[in-house]
């Protein structure tokens, strides 16, 4: 599977309808500390507007929700993979991304036949507390070194200007929330990231 070299991470559906139309391609729903009917409300909208503007929903942490409303892509930390259910989201055809931090955690990962292995934090992020420092771009050339033909998404602390460090280092696909959500004008940001990742498309 080709993954688009931008990917972009929202907290919110109304997010998805500002910022997708713009031409994005691959877009995670990442909805968290919400009732389980919001979270049904926001996917199925989000899946609804992202097929009409052909771009590629990925929902994060909810795969039973993303089962129930027919979605195809879901991404999975370590500790939500404790509990998925596998063997169901392959009988849907529901490809999976998969978060890794450490070198045990990419074997687990690379078990489970996925979609993409995501590493992080490559630079020190701003969204949330994590046990692990910046991995920086030697571990992500190591990364794909392990992950072969298995795409690499690249997350934390990305901005426009860590971008060819990051795609010459061996990722696949750079994710994103704070440099585009925290912006004074997330549609001009969201728009200059399509076009500093052209040239990897
Ligand atoms: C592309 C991508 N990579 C990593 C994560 C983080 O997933 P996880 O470790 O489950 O943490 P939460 O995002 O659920 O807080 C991700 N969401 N997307
Ligand atoms: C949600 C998340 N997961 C990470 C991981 O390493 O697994 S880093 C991260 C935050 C990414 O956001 P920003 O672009 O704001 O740094
Ligand atoms: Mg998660």
């Amino acid at each position: 599977m080709k993954l688009d070299p931008f990917y972009l991470i929202v907290g919110h559906v109304s997010q998805i309808e500002l910022l997708v139309p713009h031409g994005v391609r691959l877009v995670q729903l990442r909805i968290k500390d919400q009732a389980e009917a919001e979270i049904h409300r926001q996917i199925r909208r989000a899946r609804d507007f992202c097929a009409v503007h052909r771009a590629q929903l990925v929902v994060n942490d909810h795969w039973q929700a993303a089962l129930d409303l027919n979605c195809s892509f879901v991404h999975l930390g370590q500790e939500d993979m404790d509990s998925a259910d596998f063997a169901a989201l392959r009988r849907a055809g529901i490809a999976v991304g998969l978060s890794t931090h450490d070198e045990a955690e990419l074997e687990r990962a690379l078990s489970c036949d996925p979609a993409y292995v995501a590493l992080g934090p490559v630079y020190p992020t701003l969204l949330k507390k994590m046990p692990w420092g910046p991995q920086g771009l030697e571990r992500v050339t190591k990364w794909k070194r392990a992950a072969g033909d298995v795409p690499l998404v690249g997350i934390g602390g990305l901005t426009t200007e860590r971008l060819p460090g990051l795609f010459a280092a061996g990722a696949d696909s750079a994710a994103v929330v704070t440099d585009i959500a925290q912006a004074a004008d997330p549609e001009t940001r969201c728009c200059d990231w399509i076009r500093a990742t052209e040239a990897w498309r």
